[in-house]
């Protein structure tokens, strides 16, 4: 088997899993380098790569920041059977085109959603608290005393604005819950009653009500045609002025130039964002100079134990595929 794999991430976390494949891997500090034939792992140059090794690929394992798989390098590839995504979100992928081919699209759910819960807590408890600019003072020698512009929001006995209800927005309501936080949530389906009283989440079948009422509003919908611009002038305006925006889904949900407006308007407090669009903003973008934006570059998973968790994932997929056995988290066309 040829697999190709595009990584950006620590490279060595690959090994225990090739390693539990039963092969002898050795991964050299290389950009680019050819794993026994078999996986060959493309930082830099993966178009290049894929011209030498095409015919032999059967697998491209990726991460969901790479930039997407093209049409016309898939068509290239005759034995190709999966391309096996590093994350939920699939987004980058064009799926009906994909299948069409005769390849198998999988993706990686349920293992990034305790890490990407915990990075929206960190972020929403960061901006209301602004523990990045207190950090700041902290270690500042001209800093004498805390100003007031340290002041922070409460969190504790808060509202919260769940939009996406799915495993990750569940993982979040779980973790409020311990803030004693009102919960809120808007879904495309209304979760069980079971499920609903476990974190104490009420339905807002209206989403309006939702940003009316919440102090805090965290963004968990998967990108699609429905959610593109999900929340814009309109939406931001209905927000509390005191309210805080947090977006762990893709940046594409929020419109950015109207939440630029918003923020420097003051029409809501401030905004923390993990994903945007692009990835990474251009430099001069103002989202990156306003004093109440907080941003980081998109690494809702990026942790030891879930990147492994998602390379393992990754990996069985490709196996799967390639084996021509069921592949556990094949992504099917609706
Ligand atoms: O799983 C995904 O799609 C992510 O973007 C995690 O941050």
């Amino acid at each position: 088997m040829s697999s190709l794999c595009y990584t950006r991430r620590i490279r060595n976390l690959w090994a225990p899993v090739l390693a539990s494949w039963h092969l002898k891997v050795t991964i050299p500090d290389r950009p680019v380098h050819q794993l026994k034939n078999l996986m060959t792992m493309a930082e830099d140059k993966p178009w290049a790569l894929i011209s030498e090794h095409g015919p032999k690929i059967q697998a491209i394992l990726m991460w969901n920041t790479y930039p997407a798989a093209e049409p016309s390098l898939l068509s290239s590839l005759p034995s190709l059977k999966v391309v096996a995504n590093g994350g939920v979100g699939i987004d980058h992928l064009d799926v009906p085109y994909i299948t069409s081919l005769g390849v198998k699209v999988a993706n990686t759910p349920g293992v990034v959603s305790d890490a990407t819960a915990d990075m929206a807590m960190g972020l929403l408890l960061a901006s209301a608290r602004k523990i990045v600019e207190g950090h700041q003072i902290a270690v500042d020698p001209k800093t004498t005393s805390i100003p007031q512009s340290l002041m922070g929001v409460e969190v504790t006995g808060s509202t919260l604005g769940i939009i996406g209800l799915g495993h990750i927005g569940y993982k979040i309501a779980q973790r409020s819950k311990g803030f004693d936080m009102k919960i809120l949530y808007h879904n495309r389906h209304r979760r069980s009653v079971e499920d609903e009283q476990s974190v104490g989440a009420s339905y807002c079948e209206n989403m309006d009500d939702l940003l009316r009422e919440s102090d805090f509003v965290v963004l968990v919908v998967n990108l699609s045609p429905e959610t593109k611009g999900l929340i814009s002038h309109r939406e931001l305006s209905l927000m509390k002025p005191t309210a805080t925006l947090i977006n762990v889904s893709r940046g594409l949900v929020v419109d950015q130039d109207a939440l630029v407006k918003a923020l420097r308007s003051g029409e809501i407090r401030a905004a923390a964002l993990d994903v945007t669009h692009p990835e990474p903003l251009p430099r001069d973008h103002p989202l990156l100079s306003l004093p109440n934006v907080l941003i980081t570059p998109h690494v809702g998973t990026y942790t030891y134990a879930t990147t492994r968790r998602m390379v393992q994932c990754m990996v069985d997929n490709a196996v799967a595929a390639v084996n021509g056995q069921p592949v556990p988290n094949e992504v099917k066309l609706k």
